[in-house]
This record gives structure tokens, C-alpha cells and sequence, in this order.
């Protein structure tokens, strides 16, 4: 497809076990795609692969008309990844880390310093900029790792939980940022628990379930599978319906 950002054909992944079989996925330029899934479904490991960090998959990927396998670098120059449980090198204070992935990203230092300081003033970070990063709270630490994932621009954006942490605040401005960077023509591969955001800021919901996908569709597409709230759509067909006696039995457990 023309203005298609990703595509992936017959795309499967084997570890000891398969944990993704058979994925197509067709992705335009400036869709919000809300990619979600049970624990171990396999979402992380699709965003590896189109990522480029996983090389070694079957079928095939192209990401911005590029070949994954064939020319990862020219794919990892041109997106931001902001990964679940990112390890940051957190003896470095933000300003350093930032100065250290625009230098990844080739970028000119003045003008890498200028919007360090300007997205760390809008994350409420200026007066932490110059402390070592060890003594950061989760979400400072993930506000930092939300810059460093944005601050080279890039047209195609993975996002894996990235409101971990964050106080309302800083989600209000992270959702409002999302909504104006597809307004801007950016692309955003959003995988997240969180199913009121992932209803309201997505284009489209994929669920993947044990590593097939099982829904595919604008939200009142899936509703036309199930209805309800996005959480009621997920556990309707994911399968997993009897928390409340899920939930005693544990208590019963505790106390056993
Ligand atoms: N490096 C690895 N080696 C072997 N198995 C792996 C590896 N990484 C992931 N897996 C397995 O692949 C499956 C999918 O894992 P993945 O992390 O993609 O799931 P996920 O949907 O992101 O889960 P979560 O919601 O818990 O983050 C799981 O069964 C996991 O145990």
C-alpha cells in the first residue's frame, strides 16, 4: 500500500517455543495503532523485531519502505523506541544521557543541548538536569527516557507501556503530545495495559492473544465482536472472564 509505514507478511518468531505465528500487519503513515495483549502474548517481542533488535524471525518486515533484516540501521536512524523497563545509564545526569543519544542519532550538540533543556523544562525536569540519574523516581526516570526516545523527531514512533510511572500530570501531556505528533503525519505503534488510554487515543486496536492476532479493527469494529469498554472487548475475547472468582479463590489461597 502506498503510504503503508509498516508491513509485516507471515511474520513469526520461535524462541524454544513459537511465541508469534503468522502476524500481518499493515500499518499507515499517521495511524495510532494500539497493540495489545495478555502477559506473554508477545507484544514486546513484535516491537523487537520491527525494531530491528531481533533479527532472526520468519516471513517478512519492511519498516518505512525498508527491509528490516536487510538495513536495520537505516530503519533504527529514523524511529524512536521507547522500551518497557528500559535500563538507562543512570550515573549519568539527563542532560549527559541526552547529549549521549543525540550523538547516537548524529545530531549537532547545540542543537541537541537546546531541546534537552527545553523537553526536560516541559517534563518538570530543569531543576533535576545536572543530578545523577540513581536517584530518580521511576517516572523521572521515564520522563527522561520519553525525551530520549522523541528528541531526533522521528517519523515512526513504539511506545511499550509508556506511562509507566508517570503522574497524572505528565499522562495528560504525554497523550496530548501522542494526539499532536499524529496530527503532525507521525506514526505510533502504542502497546499498553492501560485500556482506557489505548481506547481513547487509538485509530486502531490490534489484540494479540498467545501469539496470533485475534482482533484487528477501529474500536467500534471491535465491538461489533464484542461489546463493552475495551477492557470488557479484551477479556470477552482473550478469554479470561471469571476474575471476581479468580479473585476469591487467591483470598482463599492467602488464608489457606
Ligand atoms: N529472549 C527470550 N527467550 C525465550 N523466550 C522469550 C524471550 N523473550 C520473550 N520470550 C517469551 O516469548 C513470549 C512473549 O513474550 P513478550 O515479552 O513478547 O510478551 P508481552 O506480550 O510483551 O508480555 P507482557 O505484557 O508481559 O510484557 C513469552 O512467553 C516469553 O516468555
Amino acid at each position: 500500500m502506498e503510504n503503508s509505514v509498516i508491513v509485516a507478511r507471515n511474520l513469526s518468531k520461535t524462541y524454544t517455543e513459537t511465541v508469534l505465528k503468522n502476524i500481518d500487519l499493515t500499518i499507515r503513515q499517521g495511524e495510532i495503532i494500539g497493540y495489545i495483549g495478555p502477559n506473554g502474548a508477545g507484544k514486546s517481542t513484535t516491537i523487537k523485531i520491527l525494531t530491528g533488535i531481533i533479527p532472526d524471525f520468519d516471513g517478512d518486515v519492511t519498516v518505512l519502505g525498508l527491509d528490516i533484516r536487510k538495513q536495520p540501521v537505516e530503519v533504527k536512524k529514523q524511529i524512536g523506541y521507547i522500551p518497557e523497563n528500559a535500563a538507562l545509564y543512570d550515573t549519568l545526569t539527563p542532560l549527559e544521557y541526552l547529549y549521549f543519544i543525540g550523538q547516537l542519532y548524529k545530531m549537532d550538540l547545540t542543537v541537541v543541548d537546546k531541546k534537552a533543556k527545553d523537553l526536560l523544562e516541559l517534563f518538570e525536569l530543569s531543576e533535576h538536569r545536572d543530578s545523577r540519574m540513581t536517584t530518580f523516581s521511576k517516572g523521572m526516570r521515564q520522563k527522561v527516557l520519553l525525551i530520549a526516545g522523541m528528541i531526533h523527531n522521528p517519523a515512526l514512533l513504539f511506545l511499550d507501556e509508556p506511562l509507566s510511572g508517570l503522574d497524572a500530570n505528565a499522562v495528560i501531556l504525554v497523550k496530548e503530545i501522542l494526539s499532536q505528533l499524529k496530527h503532525a503525519g507521525k506514526t505510533i505503534f502504542y502497546s499498553s495495559h492501560l485500556m482506557d488510554v489505548v481506547e481513547k487515543i487509538s485509530d486502531r486496536i490490534i489484540i494479540i492473544n498467545k501469539g496470533e492476532m485475534i482482533a484487528n479493527g477501529t474500536f467500534a469494529e471491535l465491538n461489533a465482536q464484542a461489546t463493552g469498554s475495551l477492557e470488557k472487548i479484551f477479556t470477552d475475547l482473550t478469554g479470561n472472564r471469571e476474575h471476581a472468582s479468580a479473585a476469591g479463590h487467591f483470598i482463599d489461597v492467602l488464608k489457606s
